[in-house]
């Protein structure tokens, strides 16, 4: 097993505020963010449209600065991104002329420790023993989410961020990979960072959902969950927490 790059983080997203300069004026699209990320957690952001979320996740990463305020990972700023902190985006973005296994293998080339058992070990925990030498046309879409999600975790990154991962996927693959989820964030554990426009997945997935409005994208509420796993999508807490925050943002649960 390959040694974590920092096994674990605090994230503090501290006073964020950033805008976009569109056209001739200004849009402002955070607004005095404040967030703490303890170590190990699973949290999900869930907001509208357009609201700000993976322009927050992608600060996270490293991927942009904040206009205004700081985010720090263990009281460091973070000022470019690092492979202890990776993205998985809702396209699994492989690279078409490479093999499961050697699109798998990019994500050690960050870090240039390549470990072929660990390869293996990840393409078994994700579903995928067997298909090492399959191209990405040969994959269903889940299959390749699933590639792309082994080759950010054979480096143990200490953060996984998740932008809407499975927002592609059909609703059964969905259910899957959902579980799938949960597992992975339980055998390798890491601290979970997901944006989602779906309740039900917040409610089956986090340990803490952050709930956001538009505009600029501020934090509305917030929800601890303490839940064991599997959830019950139709268990009472669960419903109770939906309906809360189906009225949160503004509409009746029943529709
Ligand atoms: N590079 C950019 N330049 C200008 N405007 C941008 C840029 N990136 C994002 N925006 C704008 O910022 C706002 C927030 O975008 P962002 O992608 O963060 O929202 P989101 O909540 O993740 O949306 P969705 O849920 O639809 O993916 C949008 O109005 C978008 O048009």
């Amino acid at each position: 097993m390959v040694e974590a790059v920092n096994k674990q983080q605090k994230i503090d997203i501290t006073n964020v505020s950033h805008s976009y300069s569109l056209d001739d004026h200004d849009l402002p699209v955070l607004e005095k963010i404040d967030l703490t990320i303890e170590p190990n957690e699973f949290v999900v952001i869930l907001g509208p449209s357009g609201c700000g979320k993976s322009t927050l996740l992608r600060m996270v990463a490293g991927l942009e600065r904040p206009e205004e305020g700081s985010i720090t990972a263990n009281g460091e700023e973070i000022l470019s991104a690092d492979p202890s902190r990776i993205v998985v985006f809702q396209d699994p973005t492989l690279f078409p002329w490479l093999t499961v296994r050697q699109n798998v293998e990019l994500g050690f080339k960050i870090q240039k420790k390549k470990d072929d058992k660990a390869i293996t070990d990840m393409l078994d925990m994700i579903g995928l023993a067997g298909f090492d030498n399959a191209y990405p046309s040969q994959l269903s879409g889940g299959m390749a989410q699933r590639v792309a999600l082994a080759r950010a975790l054979v480096n143990d990154p200490s953060v996984l961020i998740l932008d809407e991962p499975l927002g592609k996927l059909d609703s059964l693959t969905r259910i899957t990979m959902q579980k799938e989820l949960v597992n992975l964030w339980k055998n390798k554990q890491f601290t979970g960072l997901m944006v989602t426009h779906d309740i039900e997945e917040a409610l089956l997935l986090a340990t803490r959902i952050i709930v956001m409005k538009q505009r600029p994208a501020h934090i509305i509420g917030e929800f601890k969950l303490d839940m064991a796993y599997p959830r019950h999508r139709d268990s009472e807490e669960l419903l109770k927490i939906r309906r809360e925050i189906f009225e949160l943002l503004g509409h009746k649960s029943d529709w």
